[in-house]
């Protein structure tokens, strides 16, 4: 091949990969809206056009300094670089061929999940203290950094803590099992903590803006619900958690739709007033969040203790997956399968 047509094969491999992925904010320029209103959107953790396509009017207009009339010029010219209509199945399932599962580190998890946590939708893994959740994430941080081909996303991972049990020696003791370099796994994940409700929120601005500088592929919430069950107290307050932790979810989902990344989140349980009924029959423990968390999880995990290191995972709630269940094993080296060395 000549070196001439090697540069343009380059070239349009290098265009073909920057329409695949999302599009920078600042694209609205060439569409006519002023710098400083592309700064407002940004600021808000509109970092990219497709976040704007998807926000409503009425959410556009509570940006300082964002009229009405501005507020339908963005969205009139967003919603032209990326259209919000149908298109046929057959799009849908080339795309939808095109998700990377990541692996969890267990042959077992990963094949009731399908083949691994799926990216561009939201993962709930819900269980009572000490069943793996937080271990999941951790084992998780590090397998998304692996290549594809390895059940890996090629992505980093943001990691926004509640609970205060993040552990970057759990990190270090994964990547020795995957032969990955420990100081280059540790920088990849950015992590923080989240200090209340309303921090856990702004945090997700933060996560926006990053995943417009650099490729991540994993945003991790462990857990969910802590801070709104202690930022809100009882039944008079529970509308207003509902309505935050609503508000926390469609970002998250916003951010699942807008960059592609795999959102995995953990979530407590509470004891089940009525076991006989509903989804969680015969379930004496049910995850916390009511309505609006299960609706916006794609994927419902609920896992339980086995014996010794193992637990038990069963999916509850899935689009594309039977309710099965299947046993894994948390290991020194992160998340595996029973028949592991411990
Ligand atoms: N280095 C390790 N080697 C083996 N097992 C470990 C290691 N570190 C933690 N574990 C095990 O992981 C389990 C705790 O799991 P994890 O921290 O994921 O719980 P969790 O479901 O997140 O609970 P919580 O709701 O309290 O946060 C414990 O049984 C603990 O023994």
């Amino acid at each position: 091949m000549s070196q001439a047509s090697q540069y343009q094969e380059e070239e349009e491999e290098e265009q073909r990969s920057s329409m695949s992925g999302p599009m920078m904010v600042i694209k609205l320029q060439e569409a006519g809206i002023h710098p400083q209103d592309i700064k407002k959107l940004m600021d808000s953790g509109l970092n990219t056009v497709e976040s704007v396509a998807y926000t409503p009017k009425k959410s556009l207009m509570t940006i300082k300094g964002i009229s009405e009339q501005k507020a339908e010029k963005i969205l009139a010219e967003a919603q032209k670089i990326i259209p919000l209509g149908f298109q046929s199945a057959t799009e849908v399932h080339a795309r939808r061929n095109e998700l990377v599962h990541i692996t969890t580190g267990s042959k077992n998890l990963d094949a009731l999940l399908g083949g691994g946590i799926e990216t561009g939708a939201i993962t709930e893994f819900f269980g009572e203290f000490r069943t793996g959740k937080s271990q999941i994430c951790h084992t998780l941080a590090v397998t998304c950094q692996l290549p594809v081909d390895m059940g890996g996303g090629e992505g980093k991972c943001l990691y926004i803590d509640t609970e205060g049990t993040f552990r970057p020696i759990r990190l270090l003791q994964v990547a020795e099992r995957l032969g990955l370099n420990g100081e280059e796994v540790l920088d990849n994940v950015a992590y923080a903590r989240a200090y209340n409700a309303d921090h856990q929120n702004q945090l997700l601005t933060n996560a926006s803006a990053l995943m417009s500088e650099s490729r991540f592929c994993l945003l991790i919430v462990d857990s969910v619900t802590n801070l709104y069950r202690t930022d809100f107290n009882g039944r008079g307050e529970l509308s207003a958690r509902q309505m935050h932790l609503g508000k926390f979810l469609r970002t998250l989902q916003r951010l699942a739709d807008e960059y592609g990344v795999a959102v995995v989140m953990t979530n407590q349980v509470m004891s089940n007033p009525d076991a006989s009924a509903g989804p969680y029959a015969g379930n004496d423990k049910k995850p916390i969040g009511g309505n609006i968390l299960a609706h916006a999880s794609t994927t419902r995990v609920q896992l339980k203790k086995g014996r010794a290191n193992t637990r038990q995972a069963k999916i509850y709630d899935s689009p594309c997956l039977p309710e099965s269940e299947s046993m894994f094993a948390i290991l020194a080296s992160g998340i595996g399968d029973p028949e592991e060395e411990t």
